[in-house]
């Protein structure tokens, strides 16, 4: 892990004040490579506990740990030398109280260089958000669509939609700005409501699924690259199809092996001749 700040480094601070001067790029990550090859292209890296889902084949968030947030964590900051990074708490290390809150994120950010931290939840979580924030800990709370909710939520549905719930969006996104969140992440939610509720703040609303009306995009990388198919939500665009060049790749390895022409005599440690 570096130890000292580079100075060329994007903080939470600059993320906050990019509001209204353009939209805010981001997308995931959960590896060095992958941080390294998307570090000029981004503002911000999230590294998002959807690698549950991604990588490890989970069909929820839930049973992501924080010993595996801290690794990707620290594999990402690895990769990026520009963008700033922010780390999701996994589900249980942040709800039981604000003291747990503070010392699982104190160890995200201590144990992985990362910039600051990402939780969800609405009015519920405030209270901790202020205690991490004013303990130095900087917060993006994530409302909305929040996958960490699944169960008590009736799945992956977009939220937002009548009057009373695009009036709840506000409030809980005024009441985490008011206690110091630098931004909020806001997911799956109606284009109204959406607009609402960045209008209504003085931080960036950074959206996924939540309409162009938003300060700044984010989207899982795998889901833009053709790398995940489990299921696809509406709002991930896929740009490419990297599975099927993968995949011919493969094949082709697969014919060569078989066929002896791979390894040629460029891919061998050649036999020295012995002296006779
Ligand atoms: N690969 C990946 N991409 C994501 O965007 C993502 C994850 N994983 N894992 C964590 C959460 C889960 N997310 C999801 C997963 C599924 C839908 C989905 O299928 N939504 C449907 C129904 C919406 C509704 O009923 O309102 C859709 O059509 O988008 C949405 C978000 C977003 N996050
Ligand atoms: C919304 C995205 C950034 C997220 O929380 C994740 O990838 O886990
Ligand atoms: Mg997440």
């Amino acid at each position: 892990m570096s130890t000292h700040t580079s100075s060329q480094k994007i903080t939470t601070s600059k993320i906050q004040a990019m509001k209204g001067r353009g939209s805010i790029v981001s997308l995931t990550a959960y590896t060095k490579p992958m941080a390294e090859l998307m570090d000029p292209f981004v503002d911000l890296i999230i590294v998002g506990d959807s690698t549950g889902m991604v990588a490890y084949g989970y069909d929820s968030t839930l049973p992501v740990t924080l010993d595996m947030m801290i690794n990707h964590g620290a594999a990402v900051v690895r990769g990026s030398q520009k963008a700033c990074v922010v780390i999701d708490m996994p589900y249980g290390s942040y709800q039981e109280s604000k003291e747990l809150a503070f010392r699982n994120a104190a160890r995200l950010l201590t144990e992985t260089g990362a910039q600051g931290i990402k939780v969800e939840g609405g009015l519920e979580l405030v209270e901790t958000v202020e205690f991490l924030v004013s303990r130095g800990i900087p917060v993006m709370p994530h409302i909305g669509l929040r996958p960490q909710h699944a169960n008590t939520m009736g799945g992956f549905k977009a939220q937002g939609r009548d009057e009373a719930a695009a009036k709840r969006l506000v409030e809980e996104a005024q009441a985490f700005e008011s206690v110091g969140a630098f931004s909020v992440l806001i997911e799956g939610v109606f284009e109204a409501a959406a607009r609402r509720v960045t209008q209504s703040l003085t931080i960036p609303a950074i959206g996924i699924g939540a309409s162009p009306e938003c300060d700044g995009q984010v989207l899982v990388t795998e889901d833009i690259l053709g790398l995940f198919s489990d299921y696809t939500p509406k709002f991930a665009k896929k740009y490419v199809d990297l599975s099927a060049q993968i995949k011919d790749v493969f094949a082709l390895y697969e014919r060569e092996v078989r066929a002896g022409e791979f390894p040629a005599e460029e891919h061998c440690f050649g036999i020295k001749k012995q002296p006779t």
